[in-house]
């Protein structure tokens, strides 16, 4: 079965279902994503720090970045879903949301169903109200969410189908932290947590940390100021670089200037091939990466970078799939 929806075309929603869950690095297969619209007019001079952008943007810069990453993807063989399409209650929300395009952050989709976040207030509040529409008329079910009312958490990695990378920034709440971790370990066996600093370069788990190949990660560990591993029974502290080698997992260090520029924040295509802004990486860590054999396919951001996001920020992936021999 593959990850489409069955004869129908981008514009019809359907209750049939479509094929997820992004656990194992396999072949990127489809991916839910917001072309950014006239949300964007929102921002202004006075209030762009307000919505969490760089700077105003240039809007039609923007959306045209946007839709060249789009058809980036697509030409990569990868679906691409489009938000709108799958919402229909939520439409005067959309409107009113200038992040709504960093999908990413909003929920992650585990072969179980949707680890939905729950989005930081004021500027990012609500936006998992609109994702959790679209996936449900996606047919994707909801693995796990929020129901509490003092608190927020945005999002986290999947490692594997056991292992879930949480890391905890300023756009995570420790108790909803303690409420996640406890949960999903009913699901997988062992969460990895770290604390990181709580400055925006931080924001996301993505800023410092995502895996290239099922032995390879970038990582910018100058940030992990403590790293713990918990079981459904123990929890206890560990070096983050030698668990991750003991799992048979090599991690290559950015720098502080390349963790900046969002190095760590990349789309796997597949295990060894990424999606990444050519701004990202040093030459040294380029010649670090092609020694490994890995293969970057380069994207040039401008307009895009007022948004403070990464591609991997714009793309929430829905279903990777292993290649049968
Ligand atoms: N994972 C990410 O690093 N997402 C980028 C989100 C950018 C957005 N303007 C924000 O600050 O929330």
């Amino acid at each position: 079965m593959g990850c489409e929806i069955n004869g129908l075309g981008r514009a019809r929603k359907t209750r049939s279902g479509i094929d997820y869950g992004c656990e194992e690095l396999g072949r990127l297969k489809s991916v839910l994503m917001h072309t950014p619209g006239e949300e964007l007019s929102l921002l202004n001079e006075l209030n762009y720090k307000h919505w969490l952008y760089d700077k105003v943007p240039e809007i039609s810069g923007y959306i045209k970045e946007h839709r060249n990453y789009q058809e980036l993807l697509e030409s990569n063989g990868v679906r691409v879903y489009e938000l709108e399409d799958y919402v229909d209650e939520n439409t005067g929300l959309i409107k009113k949301m200038p992040n709504l395009t960093f999908l990413h952050d909003t929920a992650v989709i585990s072969g179980k169903g949707a680890i939905l976040s729950r989005m930081r207030p004021p500027a990012r509040e609500k936006e998992e109200v609109v994702v959790k529409e679209a996936l449900n008329n996606l047919g994707i079910p909801i693995l796990s969410e929020f129901n509490g009312d003092e608190g927020f958490f945005e999002g986290c990695l999947l490692l594997s189908k056991e292992t879930v990378f949480v890391a905890d920034t300023e756009r995570h709440t420790y108790p909803f932290i303690r409420e996640f971790v406890s949960n999903i370990l009913k699901e997988f066996s062992e969460v990895i947590y770290v604390r990181v600093p709580k400055a925006r370069r931080y924001m996301h788990p993505d800023t410092v940390f995502n895996r290239i190949r099922e032995d390879l990660a970038l990582a910018y560990l100058p940030a992990f100021e403590e790293s713990c591993l918990f079981t459904e029974d123990s929890g206890e502290k560990i070096d983050f670089k030698a668990f991750m080698r003991e799992k048979g997992m090599e991690i290559i260090s950015v720098s502080d200037s390349e963790q900046s520029r969002l190095a760590c924040s990349f789309v796997p295509l597949e295990s060894g091939t990424i999606f990444h802004y050519d701004t990202a990486l040093d030459q040294k860590t380029r010649k670090d990466l092609e020694n490994e054999g890995i293969e970057i396919i380069s994207f040039h951001p401008d307009a895009l970078l007022a948004g403070g996001g990464s591609l991997r920020c714009h793309t929430l992936r829905l279903c990777r799939r292993k290649i049968k021999n």
